[in-house]
Protein backbone atom coordinates (compact mmCIF):
# COMPACT_ATOMS: atom_id res chain seq x y z
CA UNK A 1 0.00 0.00 0.00
CA UNK A 2 1.63 2.91 -1.00
CA UNK A 3 1.50 4.97 2.01
CA UNK A 4 0.38 8.29 0.76
CA UNK A 5 -3.03 6.95 0.05
CA UNK A 6 -5.45 9.24 2.57
CA UNK A 7 -7.67 7.06 4.86
CA UNK A 8 -10.08 9.37 6.95
CA UNK A 9 -12.70 7.70 9.32
CA UNK A 10 -15.15 10.20 10.37
CA UNK A 11 -17.18 8.72 13.80
CA UNK A 12 -20.76 9.58 11.81
CA UNK A 13 -21.79 9.79 8.03
CA UNK A 14 -22.98 12.95 8.97
CA UNK A 15 -19.39 13.95 9.69
CA UNK A 16 -18.24 12.29 6.26
CA UNK A 17 -20.91 14.43 4.29
CA UNK A 18 -19.35 17.32 5.62
CA UNK A 19 -15.96 16.28 4.73
CA UNK A 20 -16.83 15.29 1.54
CA UNK A 21 -18.67 18.31 0.53
CA UNK A 22 -15.21 20.38 1.31
CA UNK A 23 -12.93 18.33 -1.13
CA UNK A 24 -15.63 18.14 -3.84
CA UNK A 25 -16.25 21.80 -3.44
CA UNK A 26 -12.01 22.11 -3.40
CA UNK A 27 -12.14 19.56 -6.54
CA UNK A 28 -14.52 21.71 -8.30
CA UNK A 29 -13.07 25.60 -7.66
CA UNK A 30 -9.72 24.17 -9.13
CA UNK A 31 -11.11 22.37 -12.17
CA UNK A 32 -12.86 25.77 -12.77
CA UNK A 33 -9.68 27.69 -12.63
CA UNK A 34 -7.86 24.84 -14.81
CA UNK A 35 -10.50 25.06 -17.80
CA UNK A 36 -14.03 26.48 -16.81
CA UNK A 37 -15.69 22.94 -16.44
CA UNK A 38 -15.67 20.27 -14.00
CA UNK A 39 -15.75 16.74 -15.49
CA UNK A 40 -16.68 13.67 -12.46
CA UNK A 41 -17.50 9.90 -12.78
CA UNK A 42 -20.02 8.57 -10.38
CA UNK A 43 -20.58 5.08 -9.28
CA UNK A 44 -23.95 3.61 -8.44
CA UNK A 45 -24.33 1.54 -5.08
CA UNK A 46 -24.54 3.45 -1.70
CA UNK A 47 -22.43 6.40 -2.91
CA UNK A 48 -25.39 8.59 -4.49
CA UNK A 49 -27.54 9.01 -1.21
CA UNK A 50 -24.10 10.31 0.46
CA UNK A 51 -22.96 12.10 -2.30
CA UNK A 52 -26.37 14.15 -2.03
CA UNK A 53 -26.23 14.41 1.65
CA UNK A 54 -23.18 16.21 1.51
CA UNK A 55 -23.53 18.23 -1.73
CA UNK A 56 -26.80 19.18 -1.06
CA UNK A 57 -26.76 19.43 2.48
CA UNK A 58 -24.52 23.58 3.34
CA UNK A 59 -23.35 23.81 6.51
CA UNK A 60 -22.85 27.25 6.54
CA UNK A 61 -24.13 28.26 3.33
CA UNK A 62 -22.98 32.46 3.93
CA UNK A 63 -19.12 31.46 4.78
CA UNK A 64 -18.36 29.44 1.27
CA UNK A 65 -19.00 29.72 -2.58
CA UNK A 66 -21.89 27.40 -3.73
CA UNK A 67 -21.61 24.73 -6.32
CA UNK A 68 -21.95 26.07 -9.79
CA UNK A 69 -23.73 23.04 -11.49
CA UNK A 70 -24.00 24.18 -14.67
CA UNK A 71 -20.67 23.69 -15.08
CA UNK A 72 -20.85 20.20 -14.21
CA UNK A 73 -20.24 17.31 -16.59
CA UNK A 74 -21.32 14.14 -14.68
CA UNK A 75 -20.67 10.80 -16.21
CA UNK A 76 -20.77 7.17 -14.87
CA UNK A 77 -17.63 5.27 -13.31
CA UNK A 78 -19.88 2.25 -14.14
CA UNK A 79 -23.63 1.02 -15.01
CA UNK A 80 -25.91 -1.97 -15.14
CA UNK A 81 -26.97 -2.41 -19.06
CA UNK A 82 -30.58 -1.89 -17.98
CA UNK A 83 -33.08 0.89 -18.80
CA UNK A 84 -32.31 3.88 -17.47
CA UNK A 85 -35.64 3.88 -15.00
CA UNK A 86 -35.42 0.59 -14.08
CA UNK A 87 -34.60 -0.25 -10.23
CA UNK A 88 -31.10 -1.74 -10.95
CA UNK A 89 -29.95 1.62 -12.86
CA UNK A 90 -27.05 3.51 -11.82
CA UNK A 91 -28.46 6.45 -14.03
CA UNK A 92 -31.66 6.26 -12.05
CA UNK A 93 -30.27 6.43 -8.57
CA UNK A 94 -28.39 9.38 -9.00
CA UNK A 95 -30.86 10.76 -10.83
CA UNK A 96 -33.56 10.34 -7.92
CA UNK A 97 -30.80 10.58 -5.09
CA UNK A 98 -29.29 13.22 -6.44
CA UNK A 99 -30.07 15.30 -9.57
CA UNK A 100 -33.80 15.91 -9.16
CA UNK A 101 -32.62 17.08 -5.72
CA UNK A 102 -30.19 20.02 -6.90
CA UNK A 103 -32.33 23.33 -6.39
CA UNK A 104 -32.61 25.01 -9.52
CA UNK A 105 -30.74 28.47 -8.43
CA UNK A 106 -26.95 26.01 -8.55
CA UNK A 107 -27.75 25.36 -12.42
CA UNK A 108 -28.03 21.99 -13.70
CA UNK A 109 -25.58 19.60 -14.22
CA UNK A 110 -24.66 17.80 -18.06
CA UNK A 111 -24.98 13.89 -17.75
CA UNK A 112 -23.99 11.26 -19.75
CA UNK A 113 -26.17 8.20 -19.14
CA UNK A 114 -25.42 5.01 -21.41
CA UNK A 115 -27.31 4.75 -24.53
CA UNK A 116 -29.85 2.37 -23.79
CA UNK A 117 -30.68 1.84 -27.24
CA UNK A 118 -27.88 -1.18 -27.26
CA UNK A 119 -29.10 -3.04 -24.60
CA UNK A 120 -28.69 -5.77 -26.36
CA UNK A 121 -25.24 -5.57 -27.77
CA UNK A 122 -23.12 -4.36 -24.64
CA UNK A 123 -19.81 -4.25 -26.40
CA UNK A 124 -21.00 -1.65 -28.87
CA UNK A 125 -22.42 0.15 -25.61
CA UNK A 126 -18.84 -0.11 -24.23
CA UNK A 127 -18.02 1.50 -27.31
CA UNK A 128 -20.55 4.09 -27.62
CA UNK A 129 -19.41 5.23 -24.06
CA UNK A 130 -16.41 5.43 -24.75
CA UNK A 131 -16.69 7.52 -27.81
CA UNK A 132 -18.89 9.70 -25.29
CA UNK A 133 -15.22 10.60 -23.35
CA UNK A 134 -13.57 10.73 -26.76
CA UNK A 135 -16.18 14.00 -27.20
CA UNK A 136 -15.58 15.55 -24.57
CA UNK A 137 -12.35 14.66 -23.40
CA UNK A 138 -10.22 14.98 -26.64
CA UNK A 139 -9.95 12.74 -29.58
CA UNK A 140 -8.73 9.41 -28.76
CA UNK A 141 -5.35 9.41 -30.46
CA UNK A 142 -4.07 12.95 -28.59
CA UNK A 143 -4.86 11.89 -25.10
CA UNK A 144 -4.02 8.25 -23.74
CA UNK A 145 -6.64 8.33 -21.02
CA UNK A 146 -9.27 11.01 -19.79
CA UNK A 147 -8.21 12.88 -17.21
CA UNK A 148 -11.01 13.46 -15.04
CA UNK A 149 -11.21 16.53 -12.25
CA UNK A 150 -12.59 14.21 -10.11
CA UNK A 151 -13.72 10.06 -9.97
CA UNK A 152 -16.14 9.48 -7.14
CA UNK A 153 -15.89 5.72 -6.38
CA UNK A 154 -17.43 2.88 -4.35
CA UNK A 155 -16.28 -0.37 -2.63
CA UNK A 156 -17.71 -3.28 -2.78
CA UNK A 157 -18.02 -5.69 0.29
CA UNK A 158 -15.51 -7.94 -2.13
CA UNK A 159 -12.95 -5.30 -3.08
CA UNK A 160 -15.22 -4.55 -6.28
CA UNK A 161 -14.88 -0.93 -7.68
CA UNK A 162 -17.18 0.60 -10.80
CA UNK A 163 -17.80 -3.27 -12.59
CA UNK A 164 -14.33 -4.23 -11.96
CA UNK A 165 -14.48 -7.46 -9.70
CA UNK A 166 -11.88 -9.13 -8.13
CA UNK A 167 -9.73 -11.99 -10.71
CA UNK A 168 -12.01 -10.34 -13.25
CA UNK A 169 -9.71 -10.35 -17.00
CA UNK A 170 -10.78 -6.70 -17.45
CA UNK A 171 -8.29 -5.65 -14.94
CA UNK A 172 -5.50 -6.26 -17.36
CA UNK A 173 -7.05 -3.91 -19.94
CA UNK A 174 -4.58 -1.34 -20.83
CA UNK A 175 -6.01 0.38 -24.09
CA UNK A 176 -10.15 0.13 -23.87
CA UNK A 177 -11.43 3.47 -21.72
CA UNK A 178 -14.64 1.19 -21.46
CA UNK A 179 -15.28 -2.33 -20.93
CA UNK A 180 -18.12 -4.44 -21.31
CA UNK A 181 -19.23 -7.22 -18.42
CA UNK A 182 -21.93 -10.16 -19.26
CA UNK A 183 -20.86 -12.07 -16.00
CA UNK A 184 -21.18 -9.81 -13.15
CA UNK A 185 -20.47 -12.05 -10.01
CA UNK A 186 -23.36 -9.24 -8.57
CA UNK A 187 -26.34 -9.05 -10.47
CA UNK A 188 -27.59 -7.46 -12.60
CA UNK A 189 -24.56 -9.67 -14.91
CA UNK A 190 -24.32 -7.56 -17.89
CA UNK A 191 -22.51 -4.21 -17.46
CA UNK A 192 -20.18 -1.49 -18.63
CA UNK A 193 -17.42 -0.10 -16.59
CA UNK A 194 -14.70 2.20 -16.93
CA UNK A 195 -10.97 0.20 -17.46
CA UNK A 196 -8.51 0.34 -14.44
CA UNK A 197 -6.34 2.61 -15.89
CA UNK A 198 -9.58 5.29 -16.45
CA UNK A 199 -10.99 4.72 -13.36
CA UNK A 200 -7.14 5.32 -11.61
CA UNK A 201 -7.03 8.45 -14.35
CA UNK A 202 -8.33 11.63 -11.45
CA UNK A 203 -6.60 14.18 -10.45
CA UNK A 204 -8.45 13.65 -7.36
CA UNK A 205 -9.94 9.91 -6.66
CA UNK A 206 -12.39 9.77 -3.39
CA UNK A 207 -13.25 6.46 -2.44
CA UNK A 208 -16.77 5.96 -0.11
CA UNK A 209 -16.99 3.47 2.05
CA UNK A 210 -19.51 2.97 5.08
CA UNK A 211 -20.61 0.69 7.49
CA UNK A 212 -19.08 -2.41 9.39
CA UNK A 213 -20.09 -4.38 6.29
CA UNK A 214 -17.13 -3.03 4.76
CA UNK A 215 -14.43 -3.65 7.26
CA UNK A 216 -13.53 -6.47 6.85
CA UNK A 217 -12.37 -6.16 2.92
CA UNK A 218 -10.94 -2.57 3.81
CA UNK A 219 -8.57 -4.89 6.14
CA UNK A 220 -7.47 -6.70 3.45
CA UNK A 221 -6.86 -4.11 1.43
CA UNK A 222 -4.58 -1.43 3.46
CA UNK A 223 -3.40 -4.55 5.74
CA UNK A 224 -2.84 -7.20 3.61
CA UNK A 225 -0.12 -8.03 0.67
CA UNK A 226 -3.09 -10.36 -0.95
CA UNK A 227 -4.99 -7.58 -0.37
CA UNK A 228 -3.12 -5.79 -3.17
CA UNK A 229 -4.50 -7.68 -6.01
CA UNK A 230 -8.17 -6.76 -5.11
CA UNK A 231 -9.46 -4.09 -7.86
CA UNK A 232 -9.99 -0.60 -4.85
CA UNK A 233 -6.29 -1.42 -3.66
CA UNK A 234 -5.05 -1.73 -7.62
CA UNK A 235 -6.12 1.86 -7.88
CA UNK A 236 -4.84 3.17 -4.49
CA UNK A 237 -1.20 1.35 -5.73
CA UNK A 238 -1.45 3.40 -9.11
CA UNK A 239 -2.74 6.80 -8.29
CA UNK A 240 -1.62 6.69 -4.57
CA UNK A 241 -1.69 10.85 -3.01
CA UNK A 242 -4.42 11.15 -5.55
CA UNK A 243 -6.80 8.73 -3.68
CA UNK A 244 -8.71 9.61 -0.39
CA UNK A 245 -10.84 7.30 1.14
CA UNK A 246 -13.85 9.00 3.29
CA UNK A 247 -14.95 6.17 5.98
CA UNK A 248 -16.86 5.99 9.02
CA UNK A 249 -15.21 4.21 12.12
CA UNK A 250 -17.11 1.16 11.45
CA UNK A 251 -15.73 0.26 7.81
CA UNK A 252 -12.49 1.17 9.23
CA UNK A 253 -13.16 -1.46 12.90
CA UNK A 254 -9.77 -3.42 13.24
CA UNK A 255 -7.74 -1.85 10.07
CA UNK A 256 -4.28 -1.12 11.19
CA UNK A 257 -3.35 1.56 8.24
CA UNK A 258 -6.37 3.42 9.99
CA UNK A 259 -4.70 3.91 13.19
CA UNK A 260 -1.45 5.09 11.28
CA UNK A 261 -0.69 8.96 10.26
CA UNK A 262 -3.61 8.58 7.48
CA UNK A 263 -6.74 8.60 9.51
CA UNK A 264 -8.42 11.45 11.39
CA UNK A 265 -9.67 14.82 9.90
CA UNK A 266 -8.87 15.99 6.19
O1 LIG B 1 -22.51 -2.83 -8.25
C1 LIG B 1 -21.98 -1.81 -7.85
O2 LIG B 1 -21.39 -1.82 -6.63
C2 LIG B 1 -20.38 -0.86 -6.27
C3 LIG B 1 -20.27 -0.86 -4.74
O3 LIG B 1 -21.55 -0.60 -4.19
P1 LIG B 1 -21.78 -0.32 -2.64
O4 LIG B 1 -23.29 -0.38 -2.47
O5 LIG B 1 -21.10 -1.42 -1.87
O6 LIG B 1 -21.25 1.03 -2.33
C4 LIG B 1 -20.68 0.50 -6.85
O7 LIG B 1 -19.61 1.38 -6.59
C5 LIG B 1 -20.91 0.34 -8.35
O8 LIG B 1 -21.11 1.59 -8.97
C6 LIG B 1 -22.12 -0.53 -8.56
O9 LIG B 1 -22.44 -0.72 -9.93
Amino acid sequence: MPRSVGLHAYDTVDDLAQRLRAYVLDSQNSAFSRHDAFRVAVSGGSLPKILAQALLTPTSPASEAPFDFSKWHIFFADERAVPLDDADSNYRLVKEEFLDRIPAALGTPTVYPIDTALLDDIPAMADAYEQTLVKVFAARDSVRLPMFDLLLLGCGPDGHTCSLFPGSPLLKETEAWVLSIDDSPKPPPKRVTFSLPVASHGINIAFVATGGGKKEILREIFDTEEGKRLPCAQINEIAGERVTWFTDSAAVEGVEYAKRSHSGSL
